[in-house]
Formats: C-alpha cells, structure tokens, sequence
C-alpha cells in the first residue's frame, strides 16, 4: 500500500519505520500542507500533525478523495463538517484520540464501569491524564474520549471541565512532565475507598502500529469510522 505521512513529528517518524517493516510504501513524508503534487498518489494519508492544522490537512486530502486516518487531537470541534466532506467525496475518514489496542480495550472496560457506576451513590468521579511537557493541548483526546464513554452511560454528568469535578462537569486533570508518553485514569472515589482504572504507554509503539493497522483496514472503504469498527470492539 502506498502511504502519505502527513506531519513528520514524534508520531510519524515511528509510524514510518513500523509502516515500511509491514511492506508499505511511504510515497511522502511531509512537515507541511499537503497539495494533490506533494501527496504523491498515495492509497492513505496518515495526518499525525498540530491541533491547528489538521482541518485544513484532512480537507485537502479528502477533495481529493484520499482516506485519511488522523490521530491528531485538539481539533474536534469541526470533526462533523469533515464528517460531511468524507461522504460528499465519497472516500473514508477515521479519527482515534488513541490508536493503542490497550486503551482502546480501556474504553470498553470504562464504560462498563461508568454502567455499573450510574445508580450508585456516594463515589465522586475524576478523570487524571499525564502527557510529556512538549504537548500542545490539554486535555488530552484520550481523556475527551473517556468522558465521552461516561456520559454515554452516566445521566449525572453531561460535560467535561479541566481540574476538579462539579456538578454535571467532569472534572479532568491535565498534568505535563518530563517526557511521558500518555497515562491516563479514571477515580471513583468514596468516604471509604476508592476504584481506579489506569492505562499506561510504556511509550509510543502501540499508538503509531494502531495508526497503520487503521490504514491497512481502511483502504478500499467508504464513510466515517472509529478504531472500534477496526478492532471490532
Ligand atoms: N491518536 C493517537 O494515538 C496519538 C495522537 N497524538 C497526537 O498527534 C499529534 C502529533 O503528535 P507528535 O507527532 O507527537 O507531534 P510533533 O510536534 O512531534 O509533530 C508534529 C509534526 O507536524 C509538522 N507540521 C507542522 N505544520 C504542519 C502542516 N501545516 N502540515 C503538516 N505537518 C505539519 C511538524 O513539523 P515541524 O517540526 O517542522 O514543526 C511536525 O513534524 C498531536 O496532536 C498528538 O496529540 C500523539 C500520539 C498518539
Ligand atoms: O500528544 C501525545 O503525545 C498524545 N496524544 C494523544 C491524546 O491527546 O490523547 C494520545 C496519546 O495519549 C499521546
């Protein structure tokens, strides 16, 4: 398969040597906006960029009814009108705030518990991420992706807010350390005790081997899709 790295960071960079160890093609490796020339003709794009650039990234690719797999976060508020642009073009689009098997898995195991969770009294919810100093938005997608999975399940709260949960807001703690790959965690917290669900990324590997499974899946489909419908979860 022929594939166009769009952002050329941390992510890429590993996505690359994993992409071509699997028998794909990089045909571009861009630090730049994409244009139908500097794409190369590829069969996907994989867009691992800046929160304020992916929009404008991915539209291009799809007018050009190329399938994108995007992993960059901090940009989701325009996600429906890409959305749109996906089926007007008819051609494939796929966001993941985390493309790791392992917290993909940690959503299904968070909704679960925000199920059990929703008719009992007296535990507080709070969400907890730590990413490395250099990232640019905060929260972290994967923690947006958590509440999301909590509202879903959990009539009590139906927004998220940074620092302490209050009221219908759940609360999120963003903290930025050294040079930590993502660990994020949910707490139930009680007078009397406390549950706690944690994944850890020992480091990048799982999210950049998602992102290229993503891309092989993608390859000849039409539509907007998530990581669940490629990991049948
Ligand atoms: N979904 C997931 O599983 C994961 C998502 N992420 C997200 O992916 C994104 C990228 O992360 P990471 O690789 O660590 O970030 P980096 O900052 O390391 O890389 C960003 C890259 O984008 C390049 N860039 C700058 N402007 C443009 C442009 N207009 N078009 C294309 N590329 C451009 C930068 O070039 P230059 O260096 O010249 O500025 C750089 O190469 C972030 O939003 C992060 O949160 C990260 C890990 C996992
Ligand atoms: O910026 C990062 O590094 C990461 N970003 C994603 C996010 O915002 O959730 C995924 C992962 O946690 C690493």
């Amino acid at each position: 398969m022929k594939i166009a790295l769009v952002g050329y960071g941390k992510m890429g960079k590993i996505i690359d040597e994993i992409a071509t160890k699997r028998g794909h093609e990089i045909v571009a490796r861009l630090k730049e906006t994409p244009t139908a020339e500097n794409l190369n003709n590829p069969d996907v794009v994989i867009e691992f960029s800046l929160p304020e650039v992916a929009f404008d990234n991915i539209k291009t690719c799809l007018e050009n009814k190329i399938p994108v797999i995007c992993g960059t976060t901090g940009w989701l508020e325009k996600k429906p009108e890409i959305e749109k642009l996906a089926v007007e073009n008819e051609t494939a689009f796929l966001y993941g705030s985390n493309f790791s098997l392992g917290v993909n898995l940690f959503f299904a195991l968070n909704e679960k518990l925000a199920d059990l969770m929703k008719n009992v009294d007296g535990y507080s919810c709070q969400l907890e991420e730590i990413h490395h100093v250099h990232k640019k938005d905060a929260p972290s997608g994967t923690a947006i992706s958590i509440a999301e999975g909590i509202f879903k399940h959990n009539p009590k709260f139906d927004a998220w807010k940074l620092e302490e949960t209050q009221g219908n807001q759940l609360g999120i703690f963003a903290i930025r350390e050294d040079e930590v790959p993502g660990t994020h965690s949910v707490f139930y917290r009680s007078e009397v005790d406390e549950i706690e669900i944690k994944h850890t990324a020992f480091n990048r590997n799982g999210f950049a081997l998602g992102a290229v499974v993503a891309a092989e899946w993608i390859k000849d489909k039409k539509g907007n899709f998530a990581m669940k419908d490629v990991l049948g979860l």
